[in-house]
């Protein structure tokens, strides 16, 4: 058989929240999720024909992801997309080859950047020419927080938010549901998916700003992280968030940037409060390692719903990992670093071949 299309998808990674910015900020880094398709015969849409679809893994997550395309998060992403436009599986044999470098559980947008590639995936294979917002409309409607599927797509350091949504669609589960549930695909396709979900904007970033990922050695899912949270919260801590959101996405923006007034802008009273019991260390992490002691430090926080540490630092990257792996140490966990660059560009879709035969 011979190939008339060949595809890679690229997605990177994103770290979320930044601190005070729960559910909002999300920073696109450069650690990436990719898919090389091919595709063996032109994708005409033929009713009822679910075509022969190999799927191949292999990096984060390659002894436990299956690889079964109803069960895999990304290729069941894939098939809600085309079901919610009348395309019951995929309509031409195909491979698809995953490659996976964004560590899974840790906080690192691993299950968000699973579904944006998803649902590129079904816009290609579909042919369904879906524009980057209503492709965020689709991953909203699998992911219900903004702020990794909004980077994942776009790119770059942003804020967004989710439009207020009918009762009717608030039944829409979180992908984490989504794995756990075989007959979810059906579900969410009867529901027809709202336009424009999302809104975000994009941020600047200050260049010389890196992000340092301590990345634990154990995952924390980001549903028993979301579980955790309290349903209501004290006007004192909503306030403490608000001022610091507000001054952080500006003291981010600017060069060079201000250590003192980012390191107590990234302060949270949110969600890292009550996550501390999920993530031994964290509490002392987050107190101790201040720019005063690590030159170079300019804040530190969870990443995501964590367990991954994320310091942001214009250099002495080695000092500031060394001391929070010393920390995380004395809980007996190992971690490894990466230091990764905030990248502007977000998930792409580029055709690397194209037979006309
Ligand atoms: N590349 C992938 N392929 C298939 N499933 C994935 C992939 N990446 C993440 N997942 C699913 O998402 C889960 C992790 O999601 P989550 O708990 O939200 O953590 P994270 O902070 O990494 O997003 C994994 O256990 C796995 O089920
Ligand atoms: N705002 C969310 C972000 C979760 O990110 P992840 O990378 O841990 O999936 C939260 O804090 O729950």
């Amino acid at each position: 058989m011979t190939y008339s299309r060949k595809l890679q998808i690229t997605v990177p990674c994103s770290s979320s929240n930044i601190g005070p910015g729960f559910d909002v900020l999300g920073v696109t880094l450069s650690l990436y999720l990719t898919l090389d398709i091919s595709i063996f015969e032109p994708s005409s849409v033929k009713e009822n024909y679910n075509a022969e679809v190999v799927l191949t893994y292999s990096g984060e997550g390659n002894d436990g992801v299956p690889l079964s395309v109803e069960k895999n998060l990304i290729t069941k992403t894939a098939l809600y997309v085309l079901a919610c436009n009348n395309i019951s599986g995929f309509t031409a044999p195909m491979t698809i080859n995953v490659n996976n470098l964004i560590p899974m559980g840790r906080g690192l947008g691993s299950s968000g950047a699973a579904v944006v590639a998803g649902v590129m995936l079904g816009n290609v294979s579909g042919n369904l020419g879906l524009t980057k917002d209503r492709m965020l409309d689709y991953c909203l409607m699998i992911e219900r927080h903004p702020d990794n599927v909004t980077a994942a797509l776009m790119g770059g350091f942003i804020a967004s938010y989710l439009r207020e949504l009918n009762t009717d669609d608030t039944g829409i589960p979180h992908s984490e549901e989504l794995e756990k549930k075989n007959d979810m695909i059906n579900k969410l396709s009867s529901q027809i998916v709202p336009e424009r979900i999302g809104h975000y904007i994009k941020l600047n970033w200050a260049k010389e700003i890196k992000a340092i990922t301590i990345i634990p050695q154990f995952e924390v899912s980001t549903a028993e992280a979301r579980e955790i949270l309290p349903n209501d919260y004290n006007k004192n801590d909503v306030v403490f968030n608000l001022q610091r959101l507000a001054v952080l996405i500006m003291a981010l923006s600017q060069s060079p940037p201000d250590a003192d007034l980012i390191c107590q802008a990234m302060q949270d009273k949110v969600h890292q409060p009550y996550r501390k019991q999920l993530i031994p260390g964290l509490s002392e992490i987050i107190t101790n390692v201040k720019p005063t002691t690590h030159p170079g430090l300019l804040g530190i926080c969870l990443s995501g719903a964590g367990p991954t540490i994320l310091a942001l630092a214009t250099h002495n990257f080695d000092n500031i990992s060394k001391t929070v792996i010393d920390m995380f140490a004395k809980e007996n966990i190992e971690a490894v670093v990466k230091v990764l660059d905030v990248v502007e560009g977000g998930a792409q879709v580029v055709e690397t071949k194209y037979n006309n035969a």
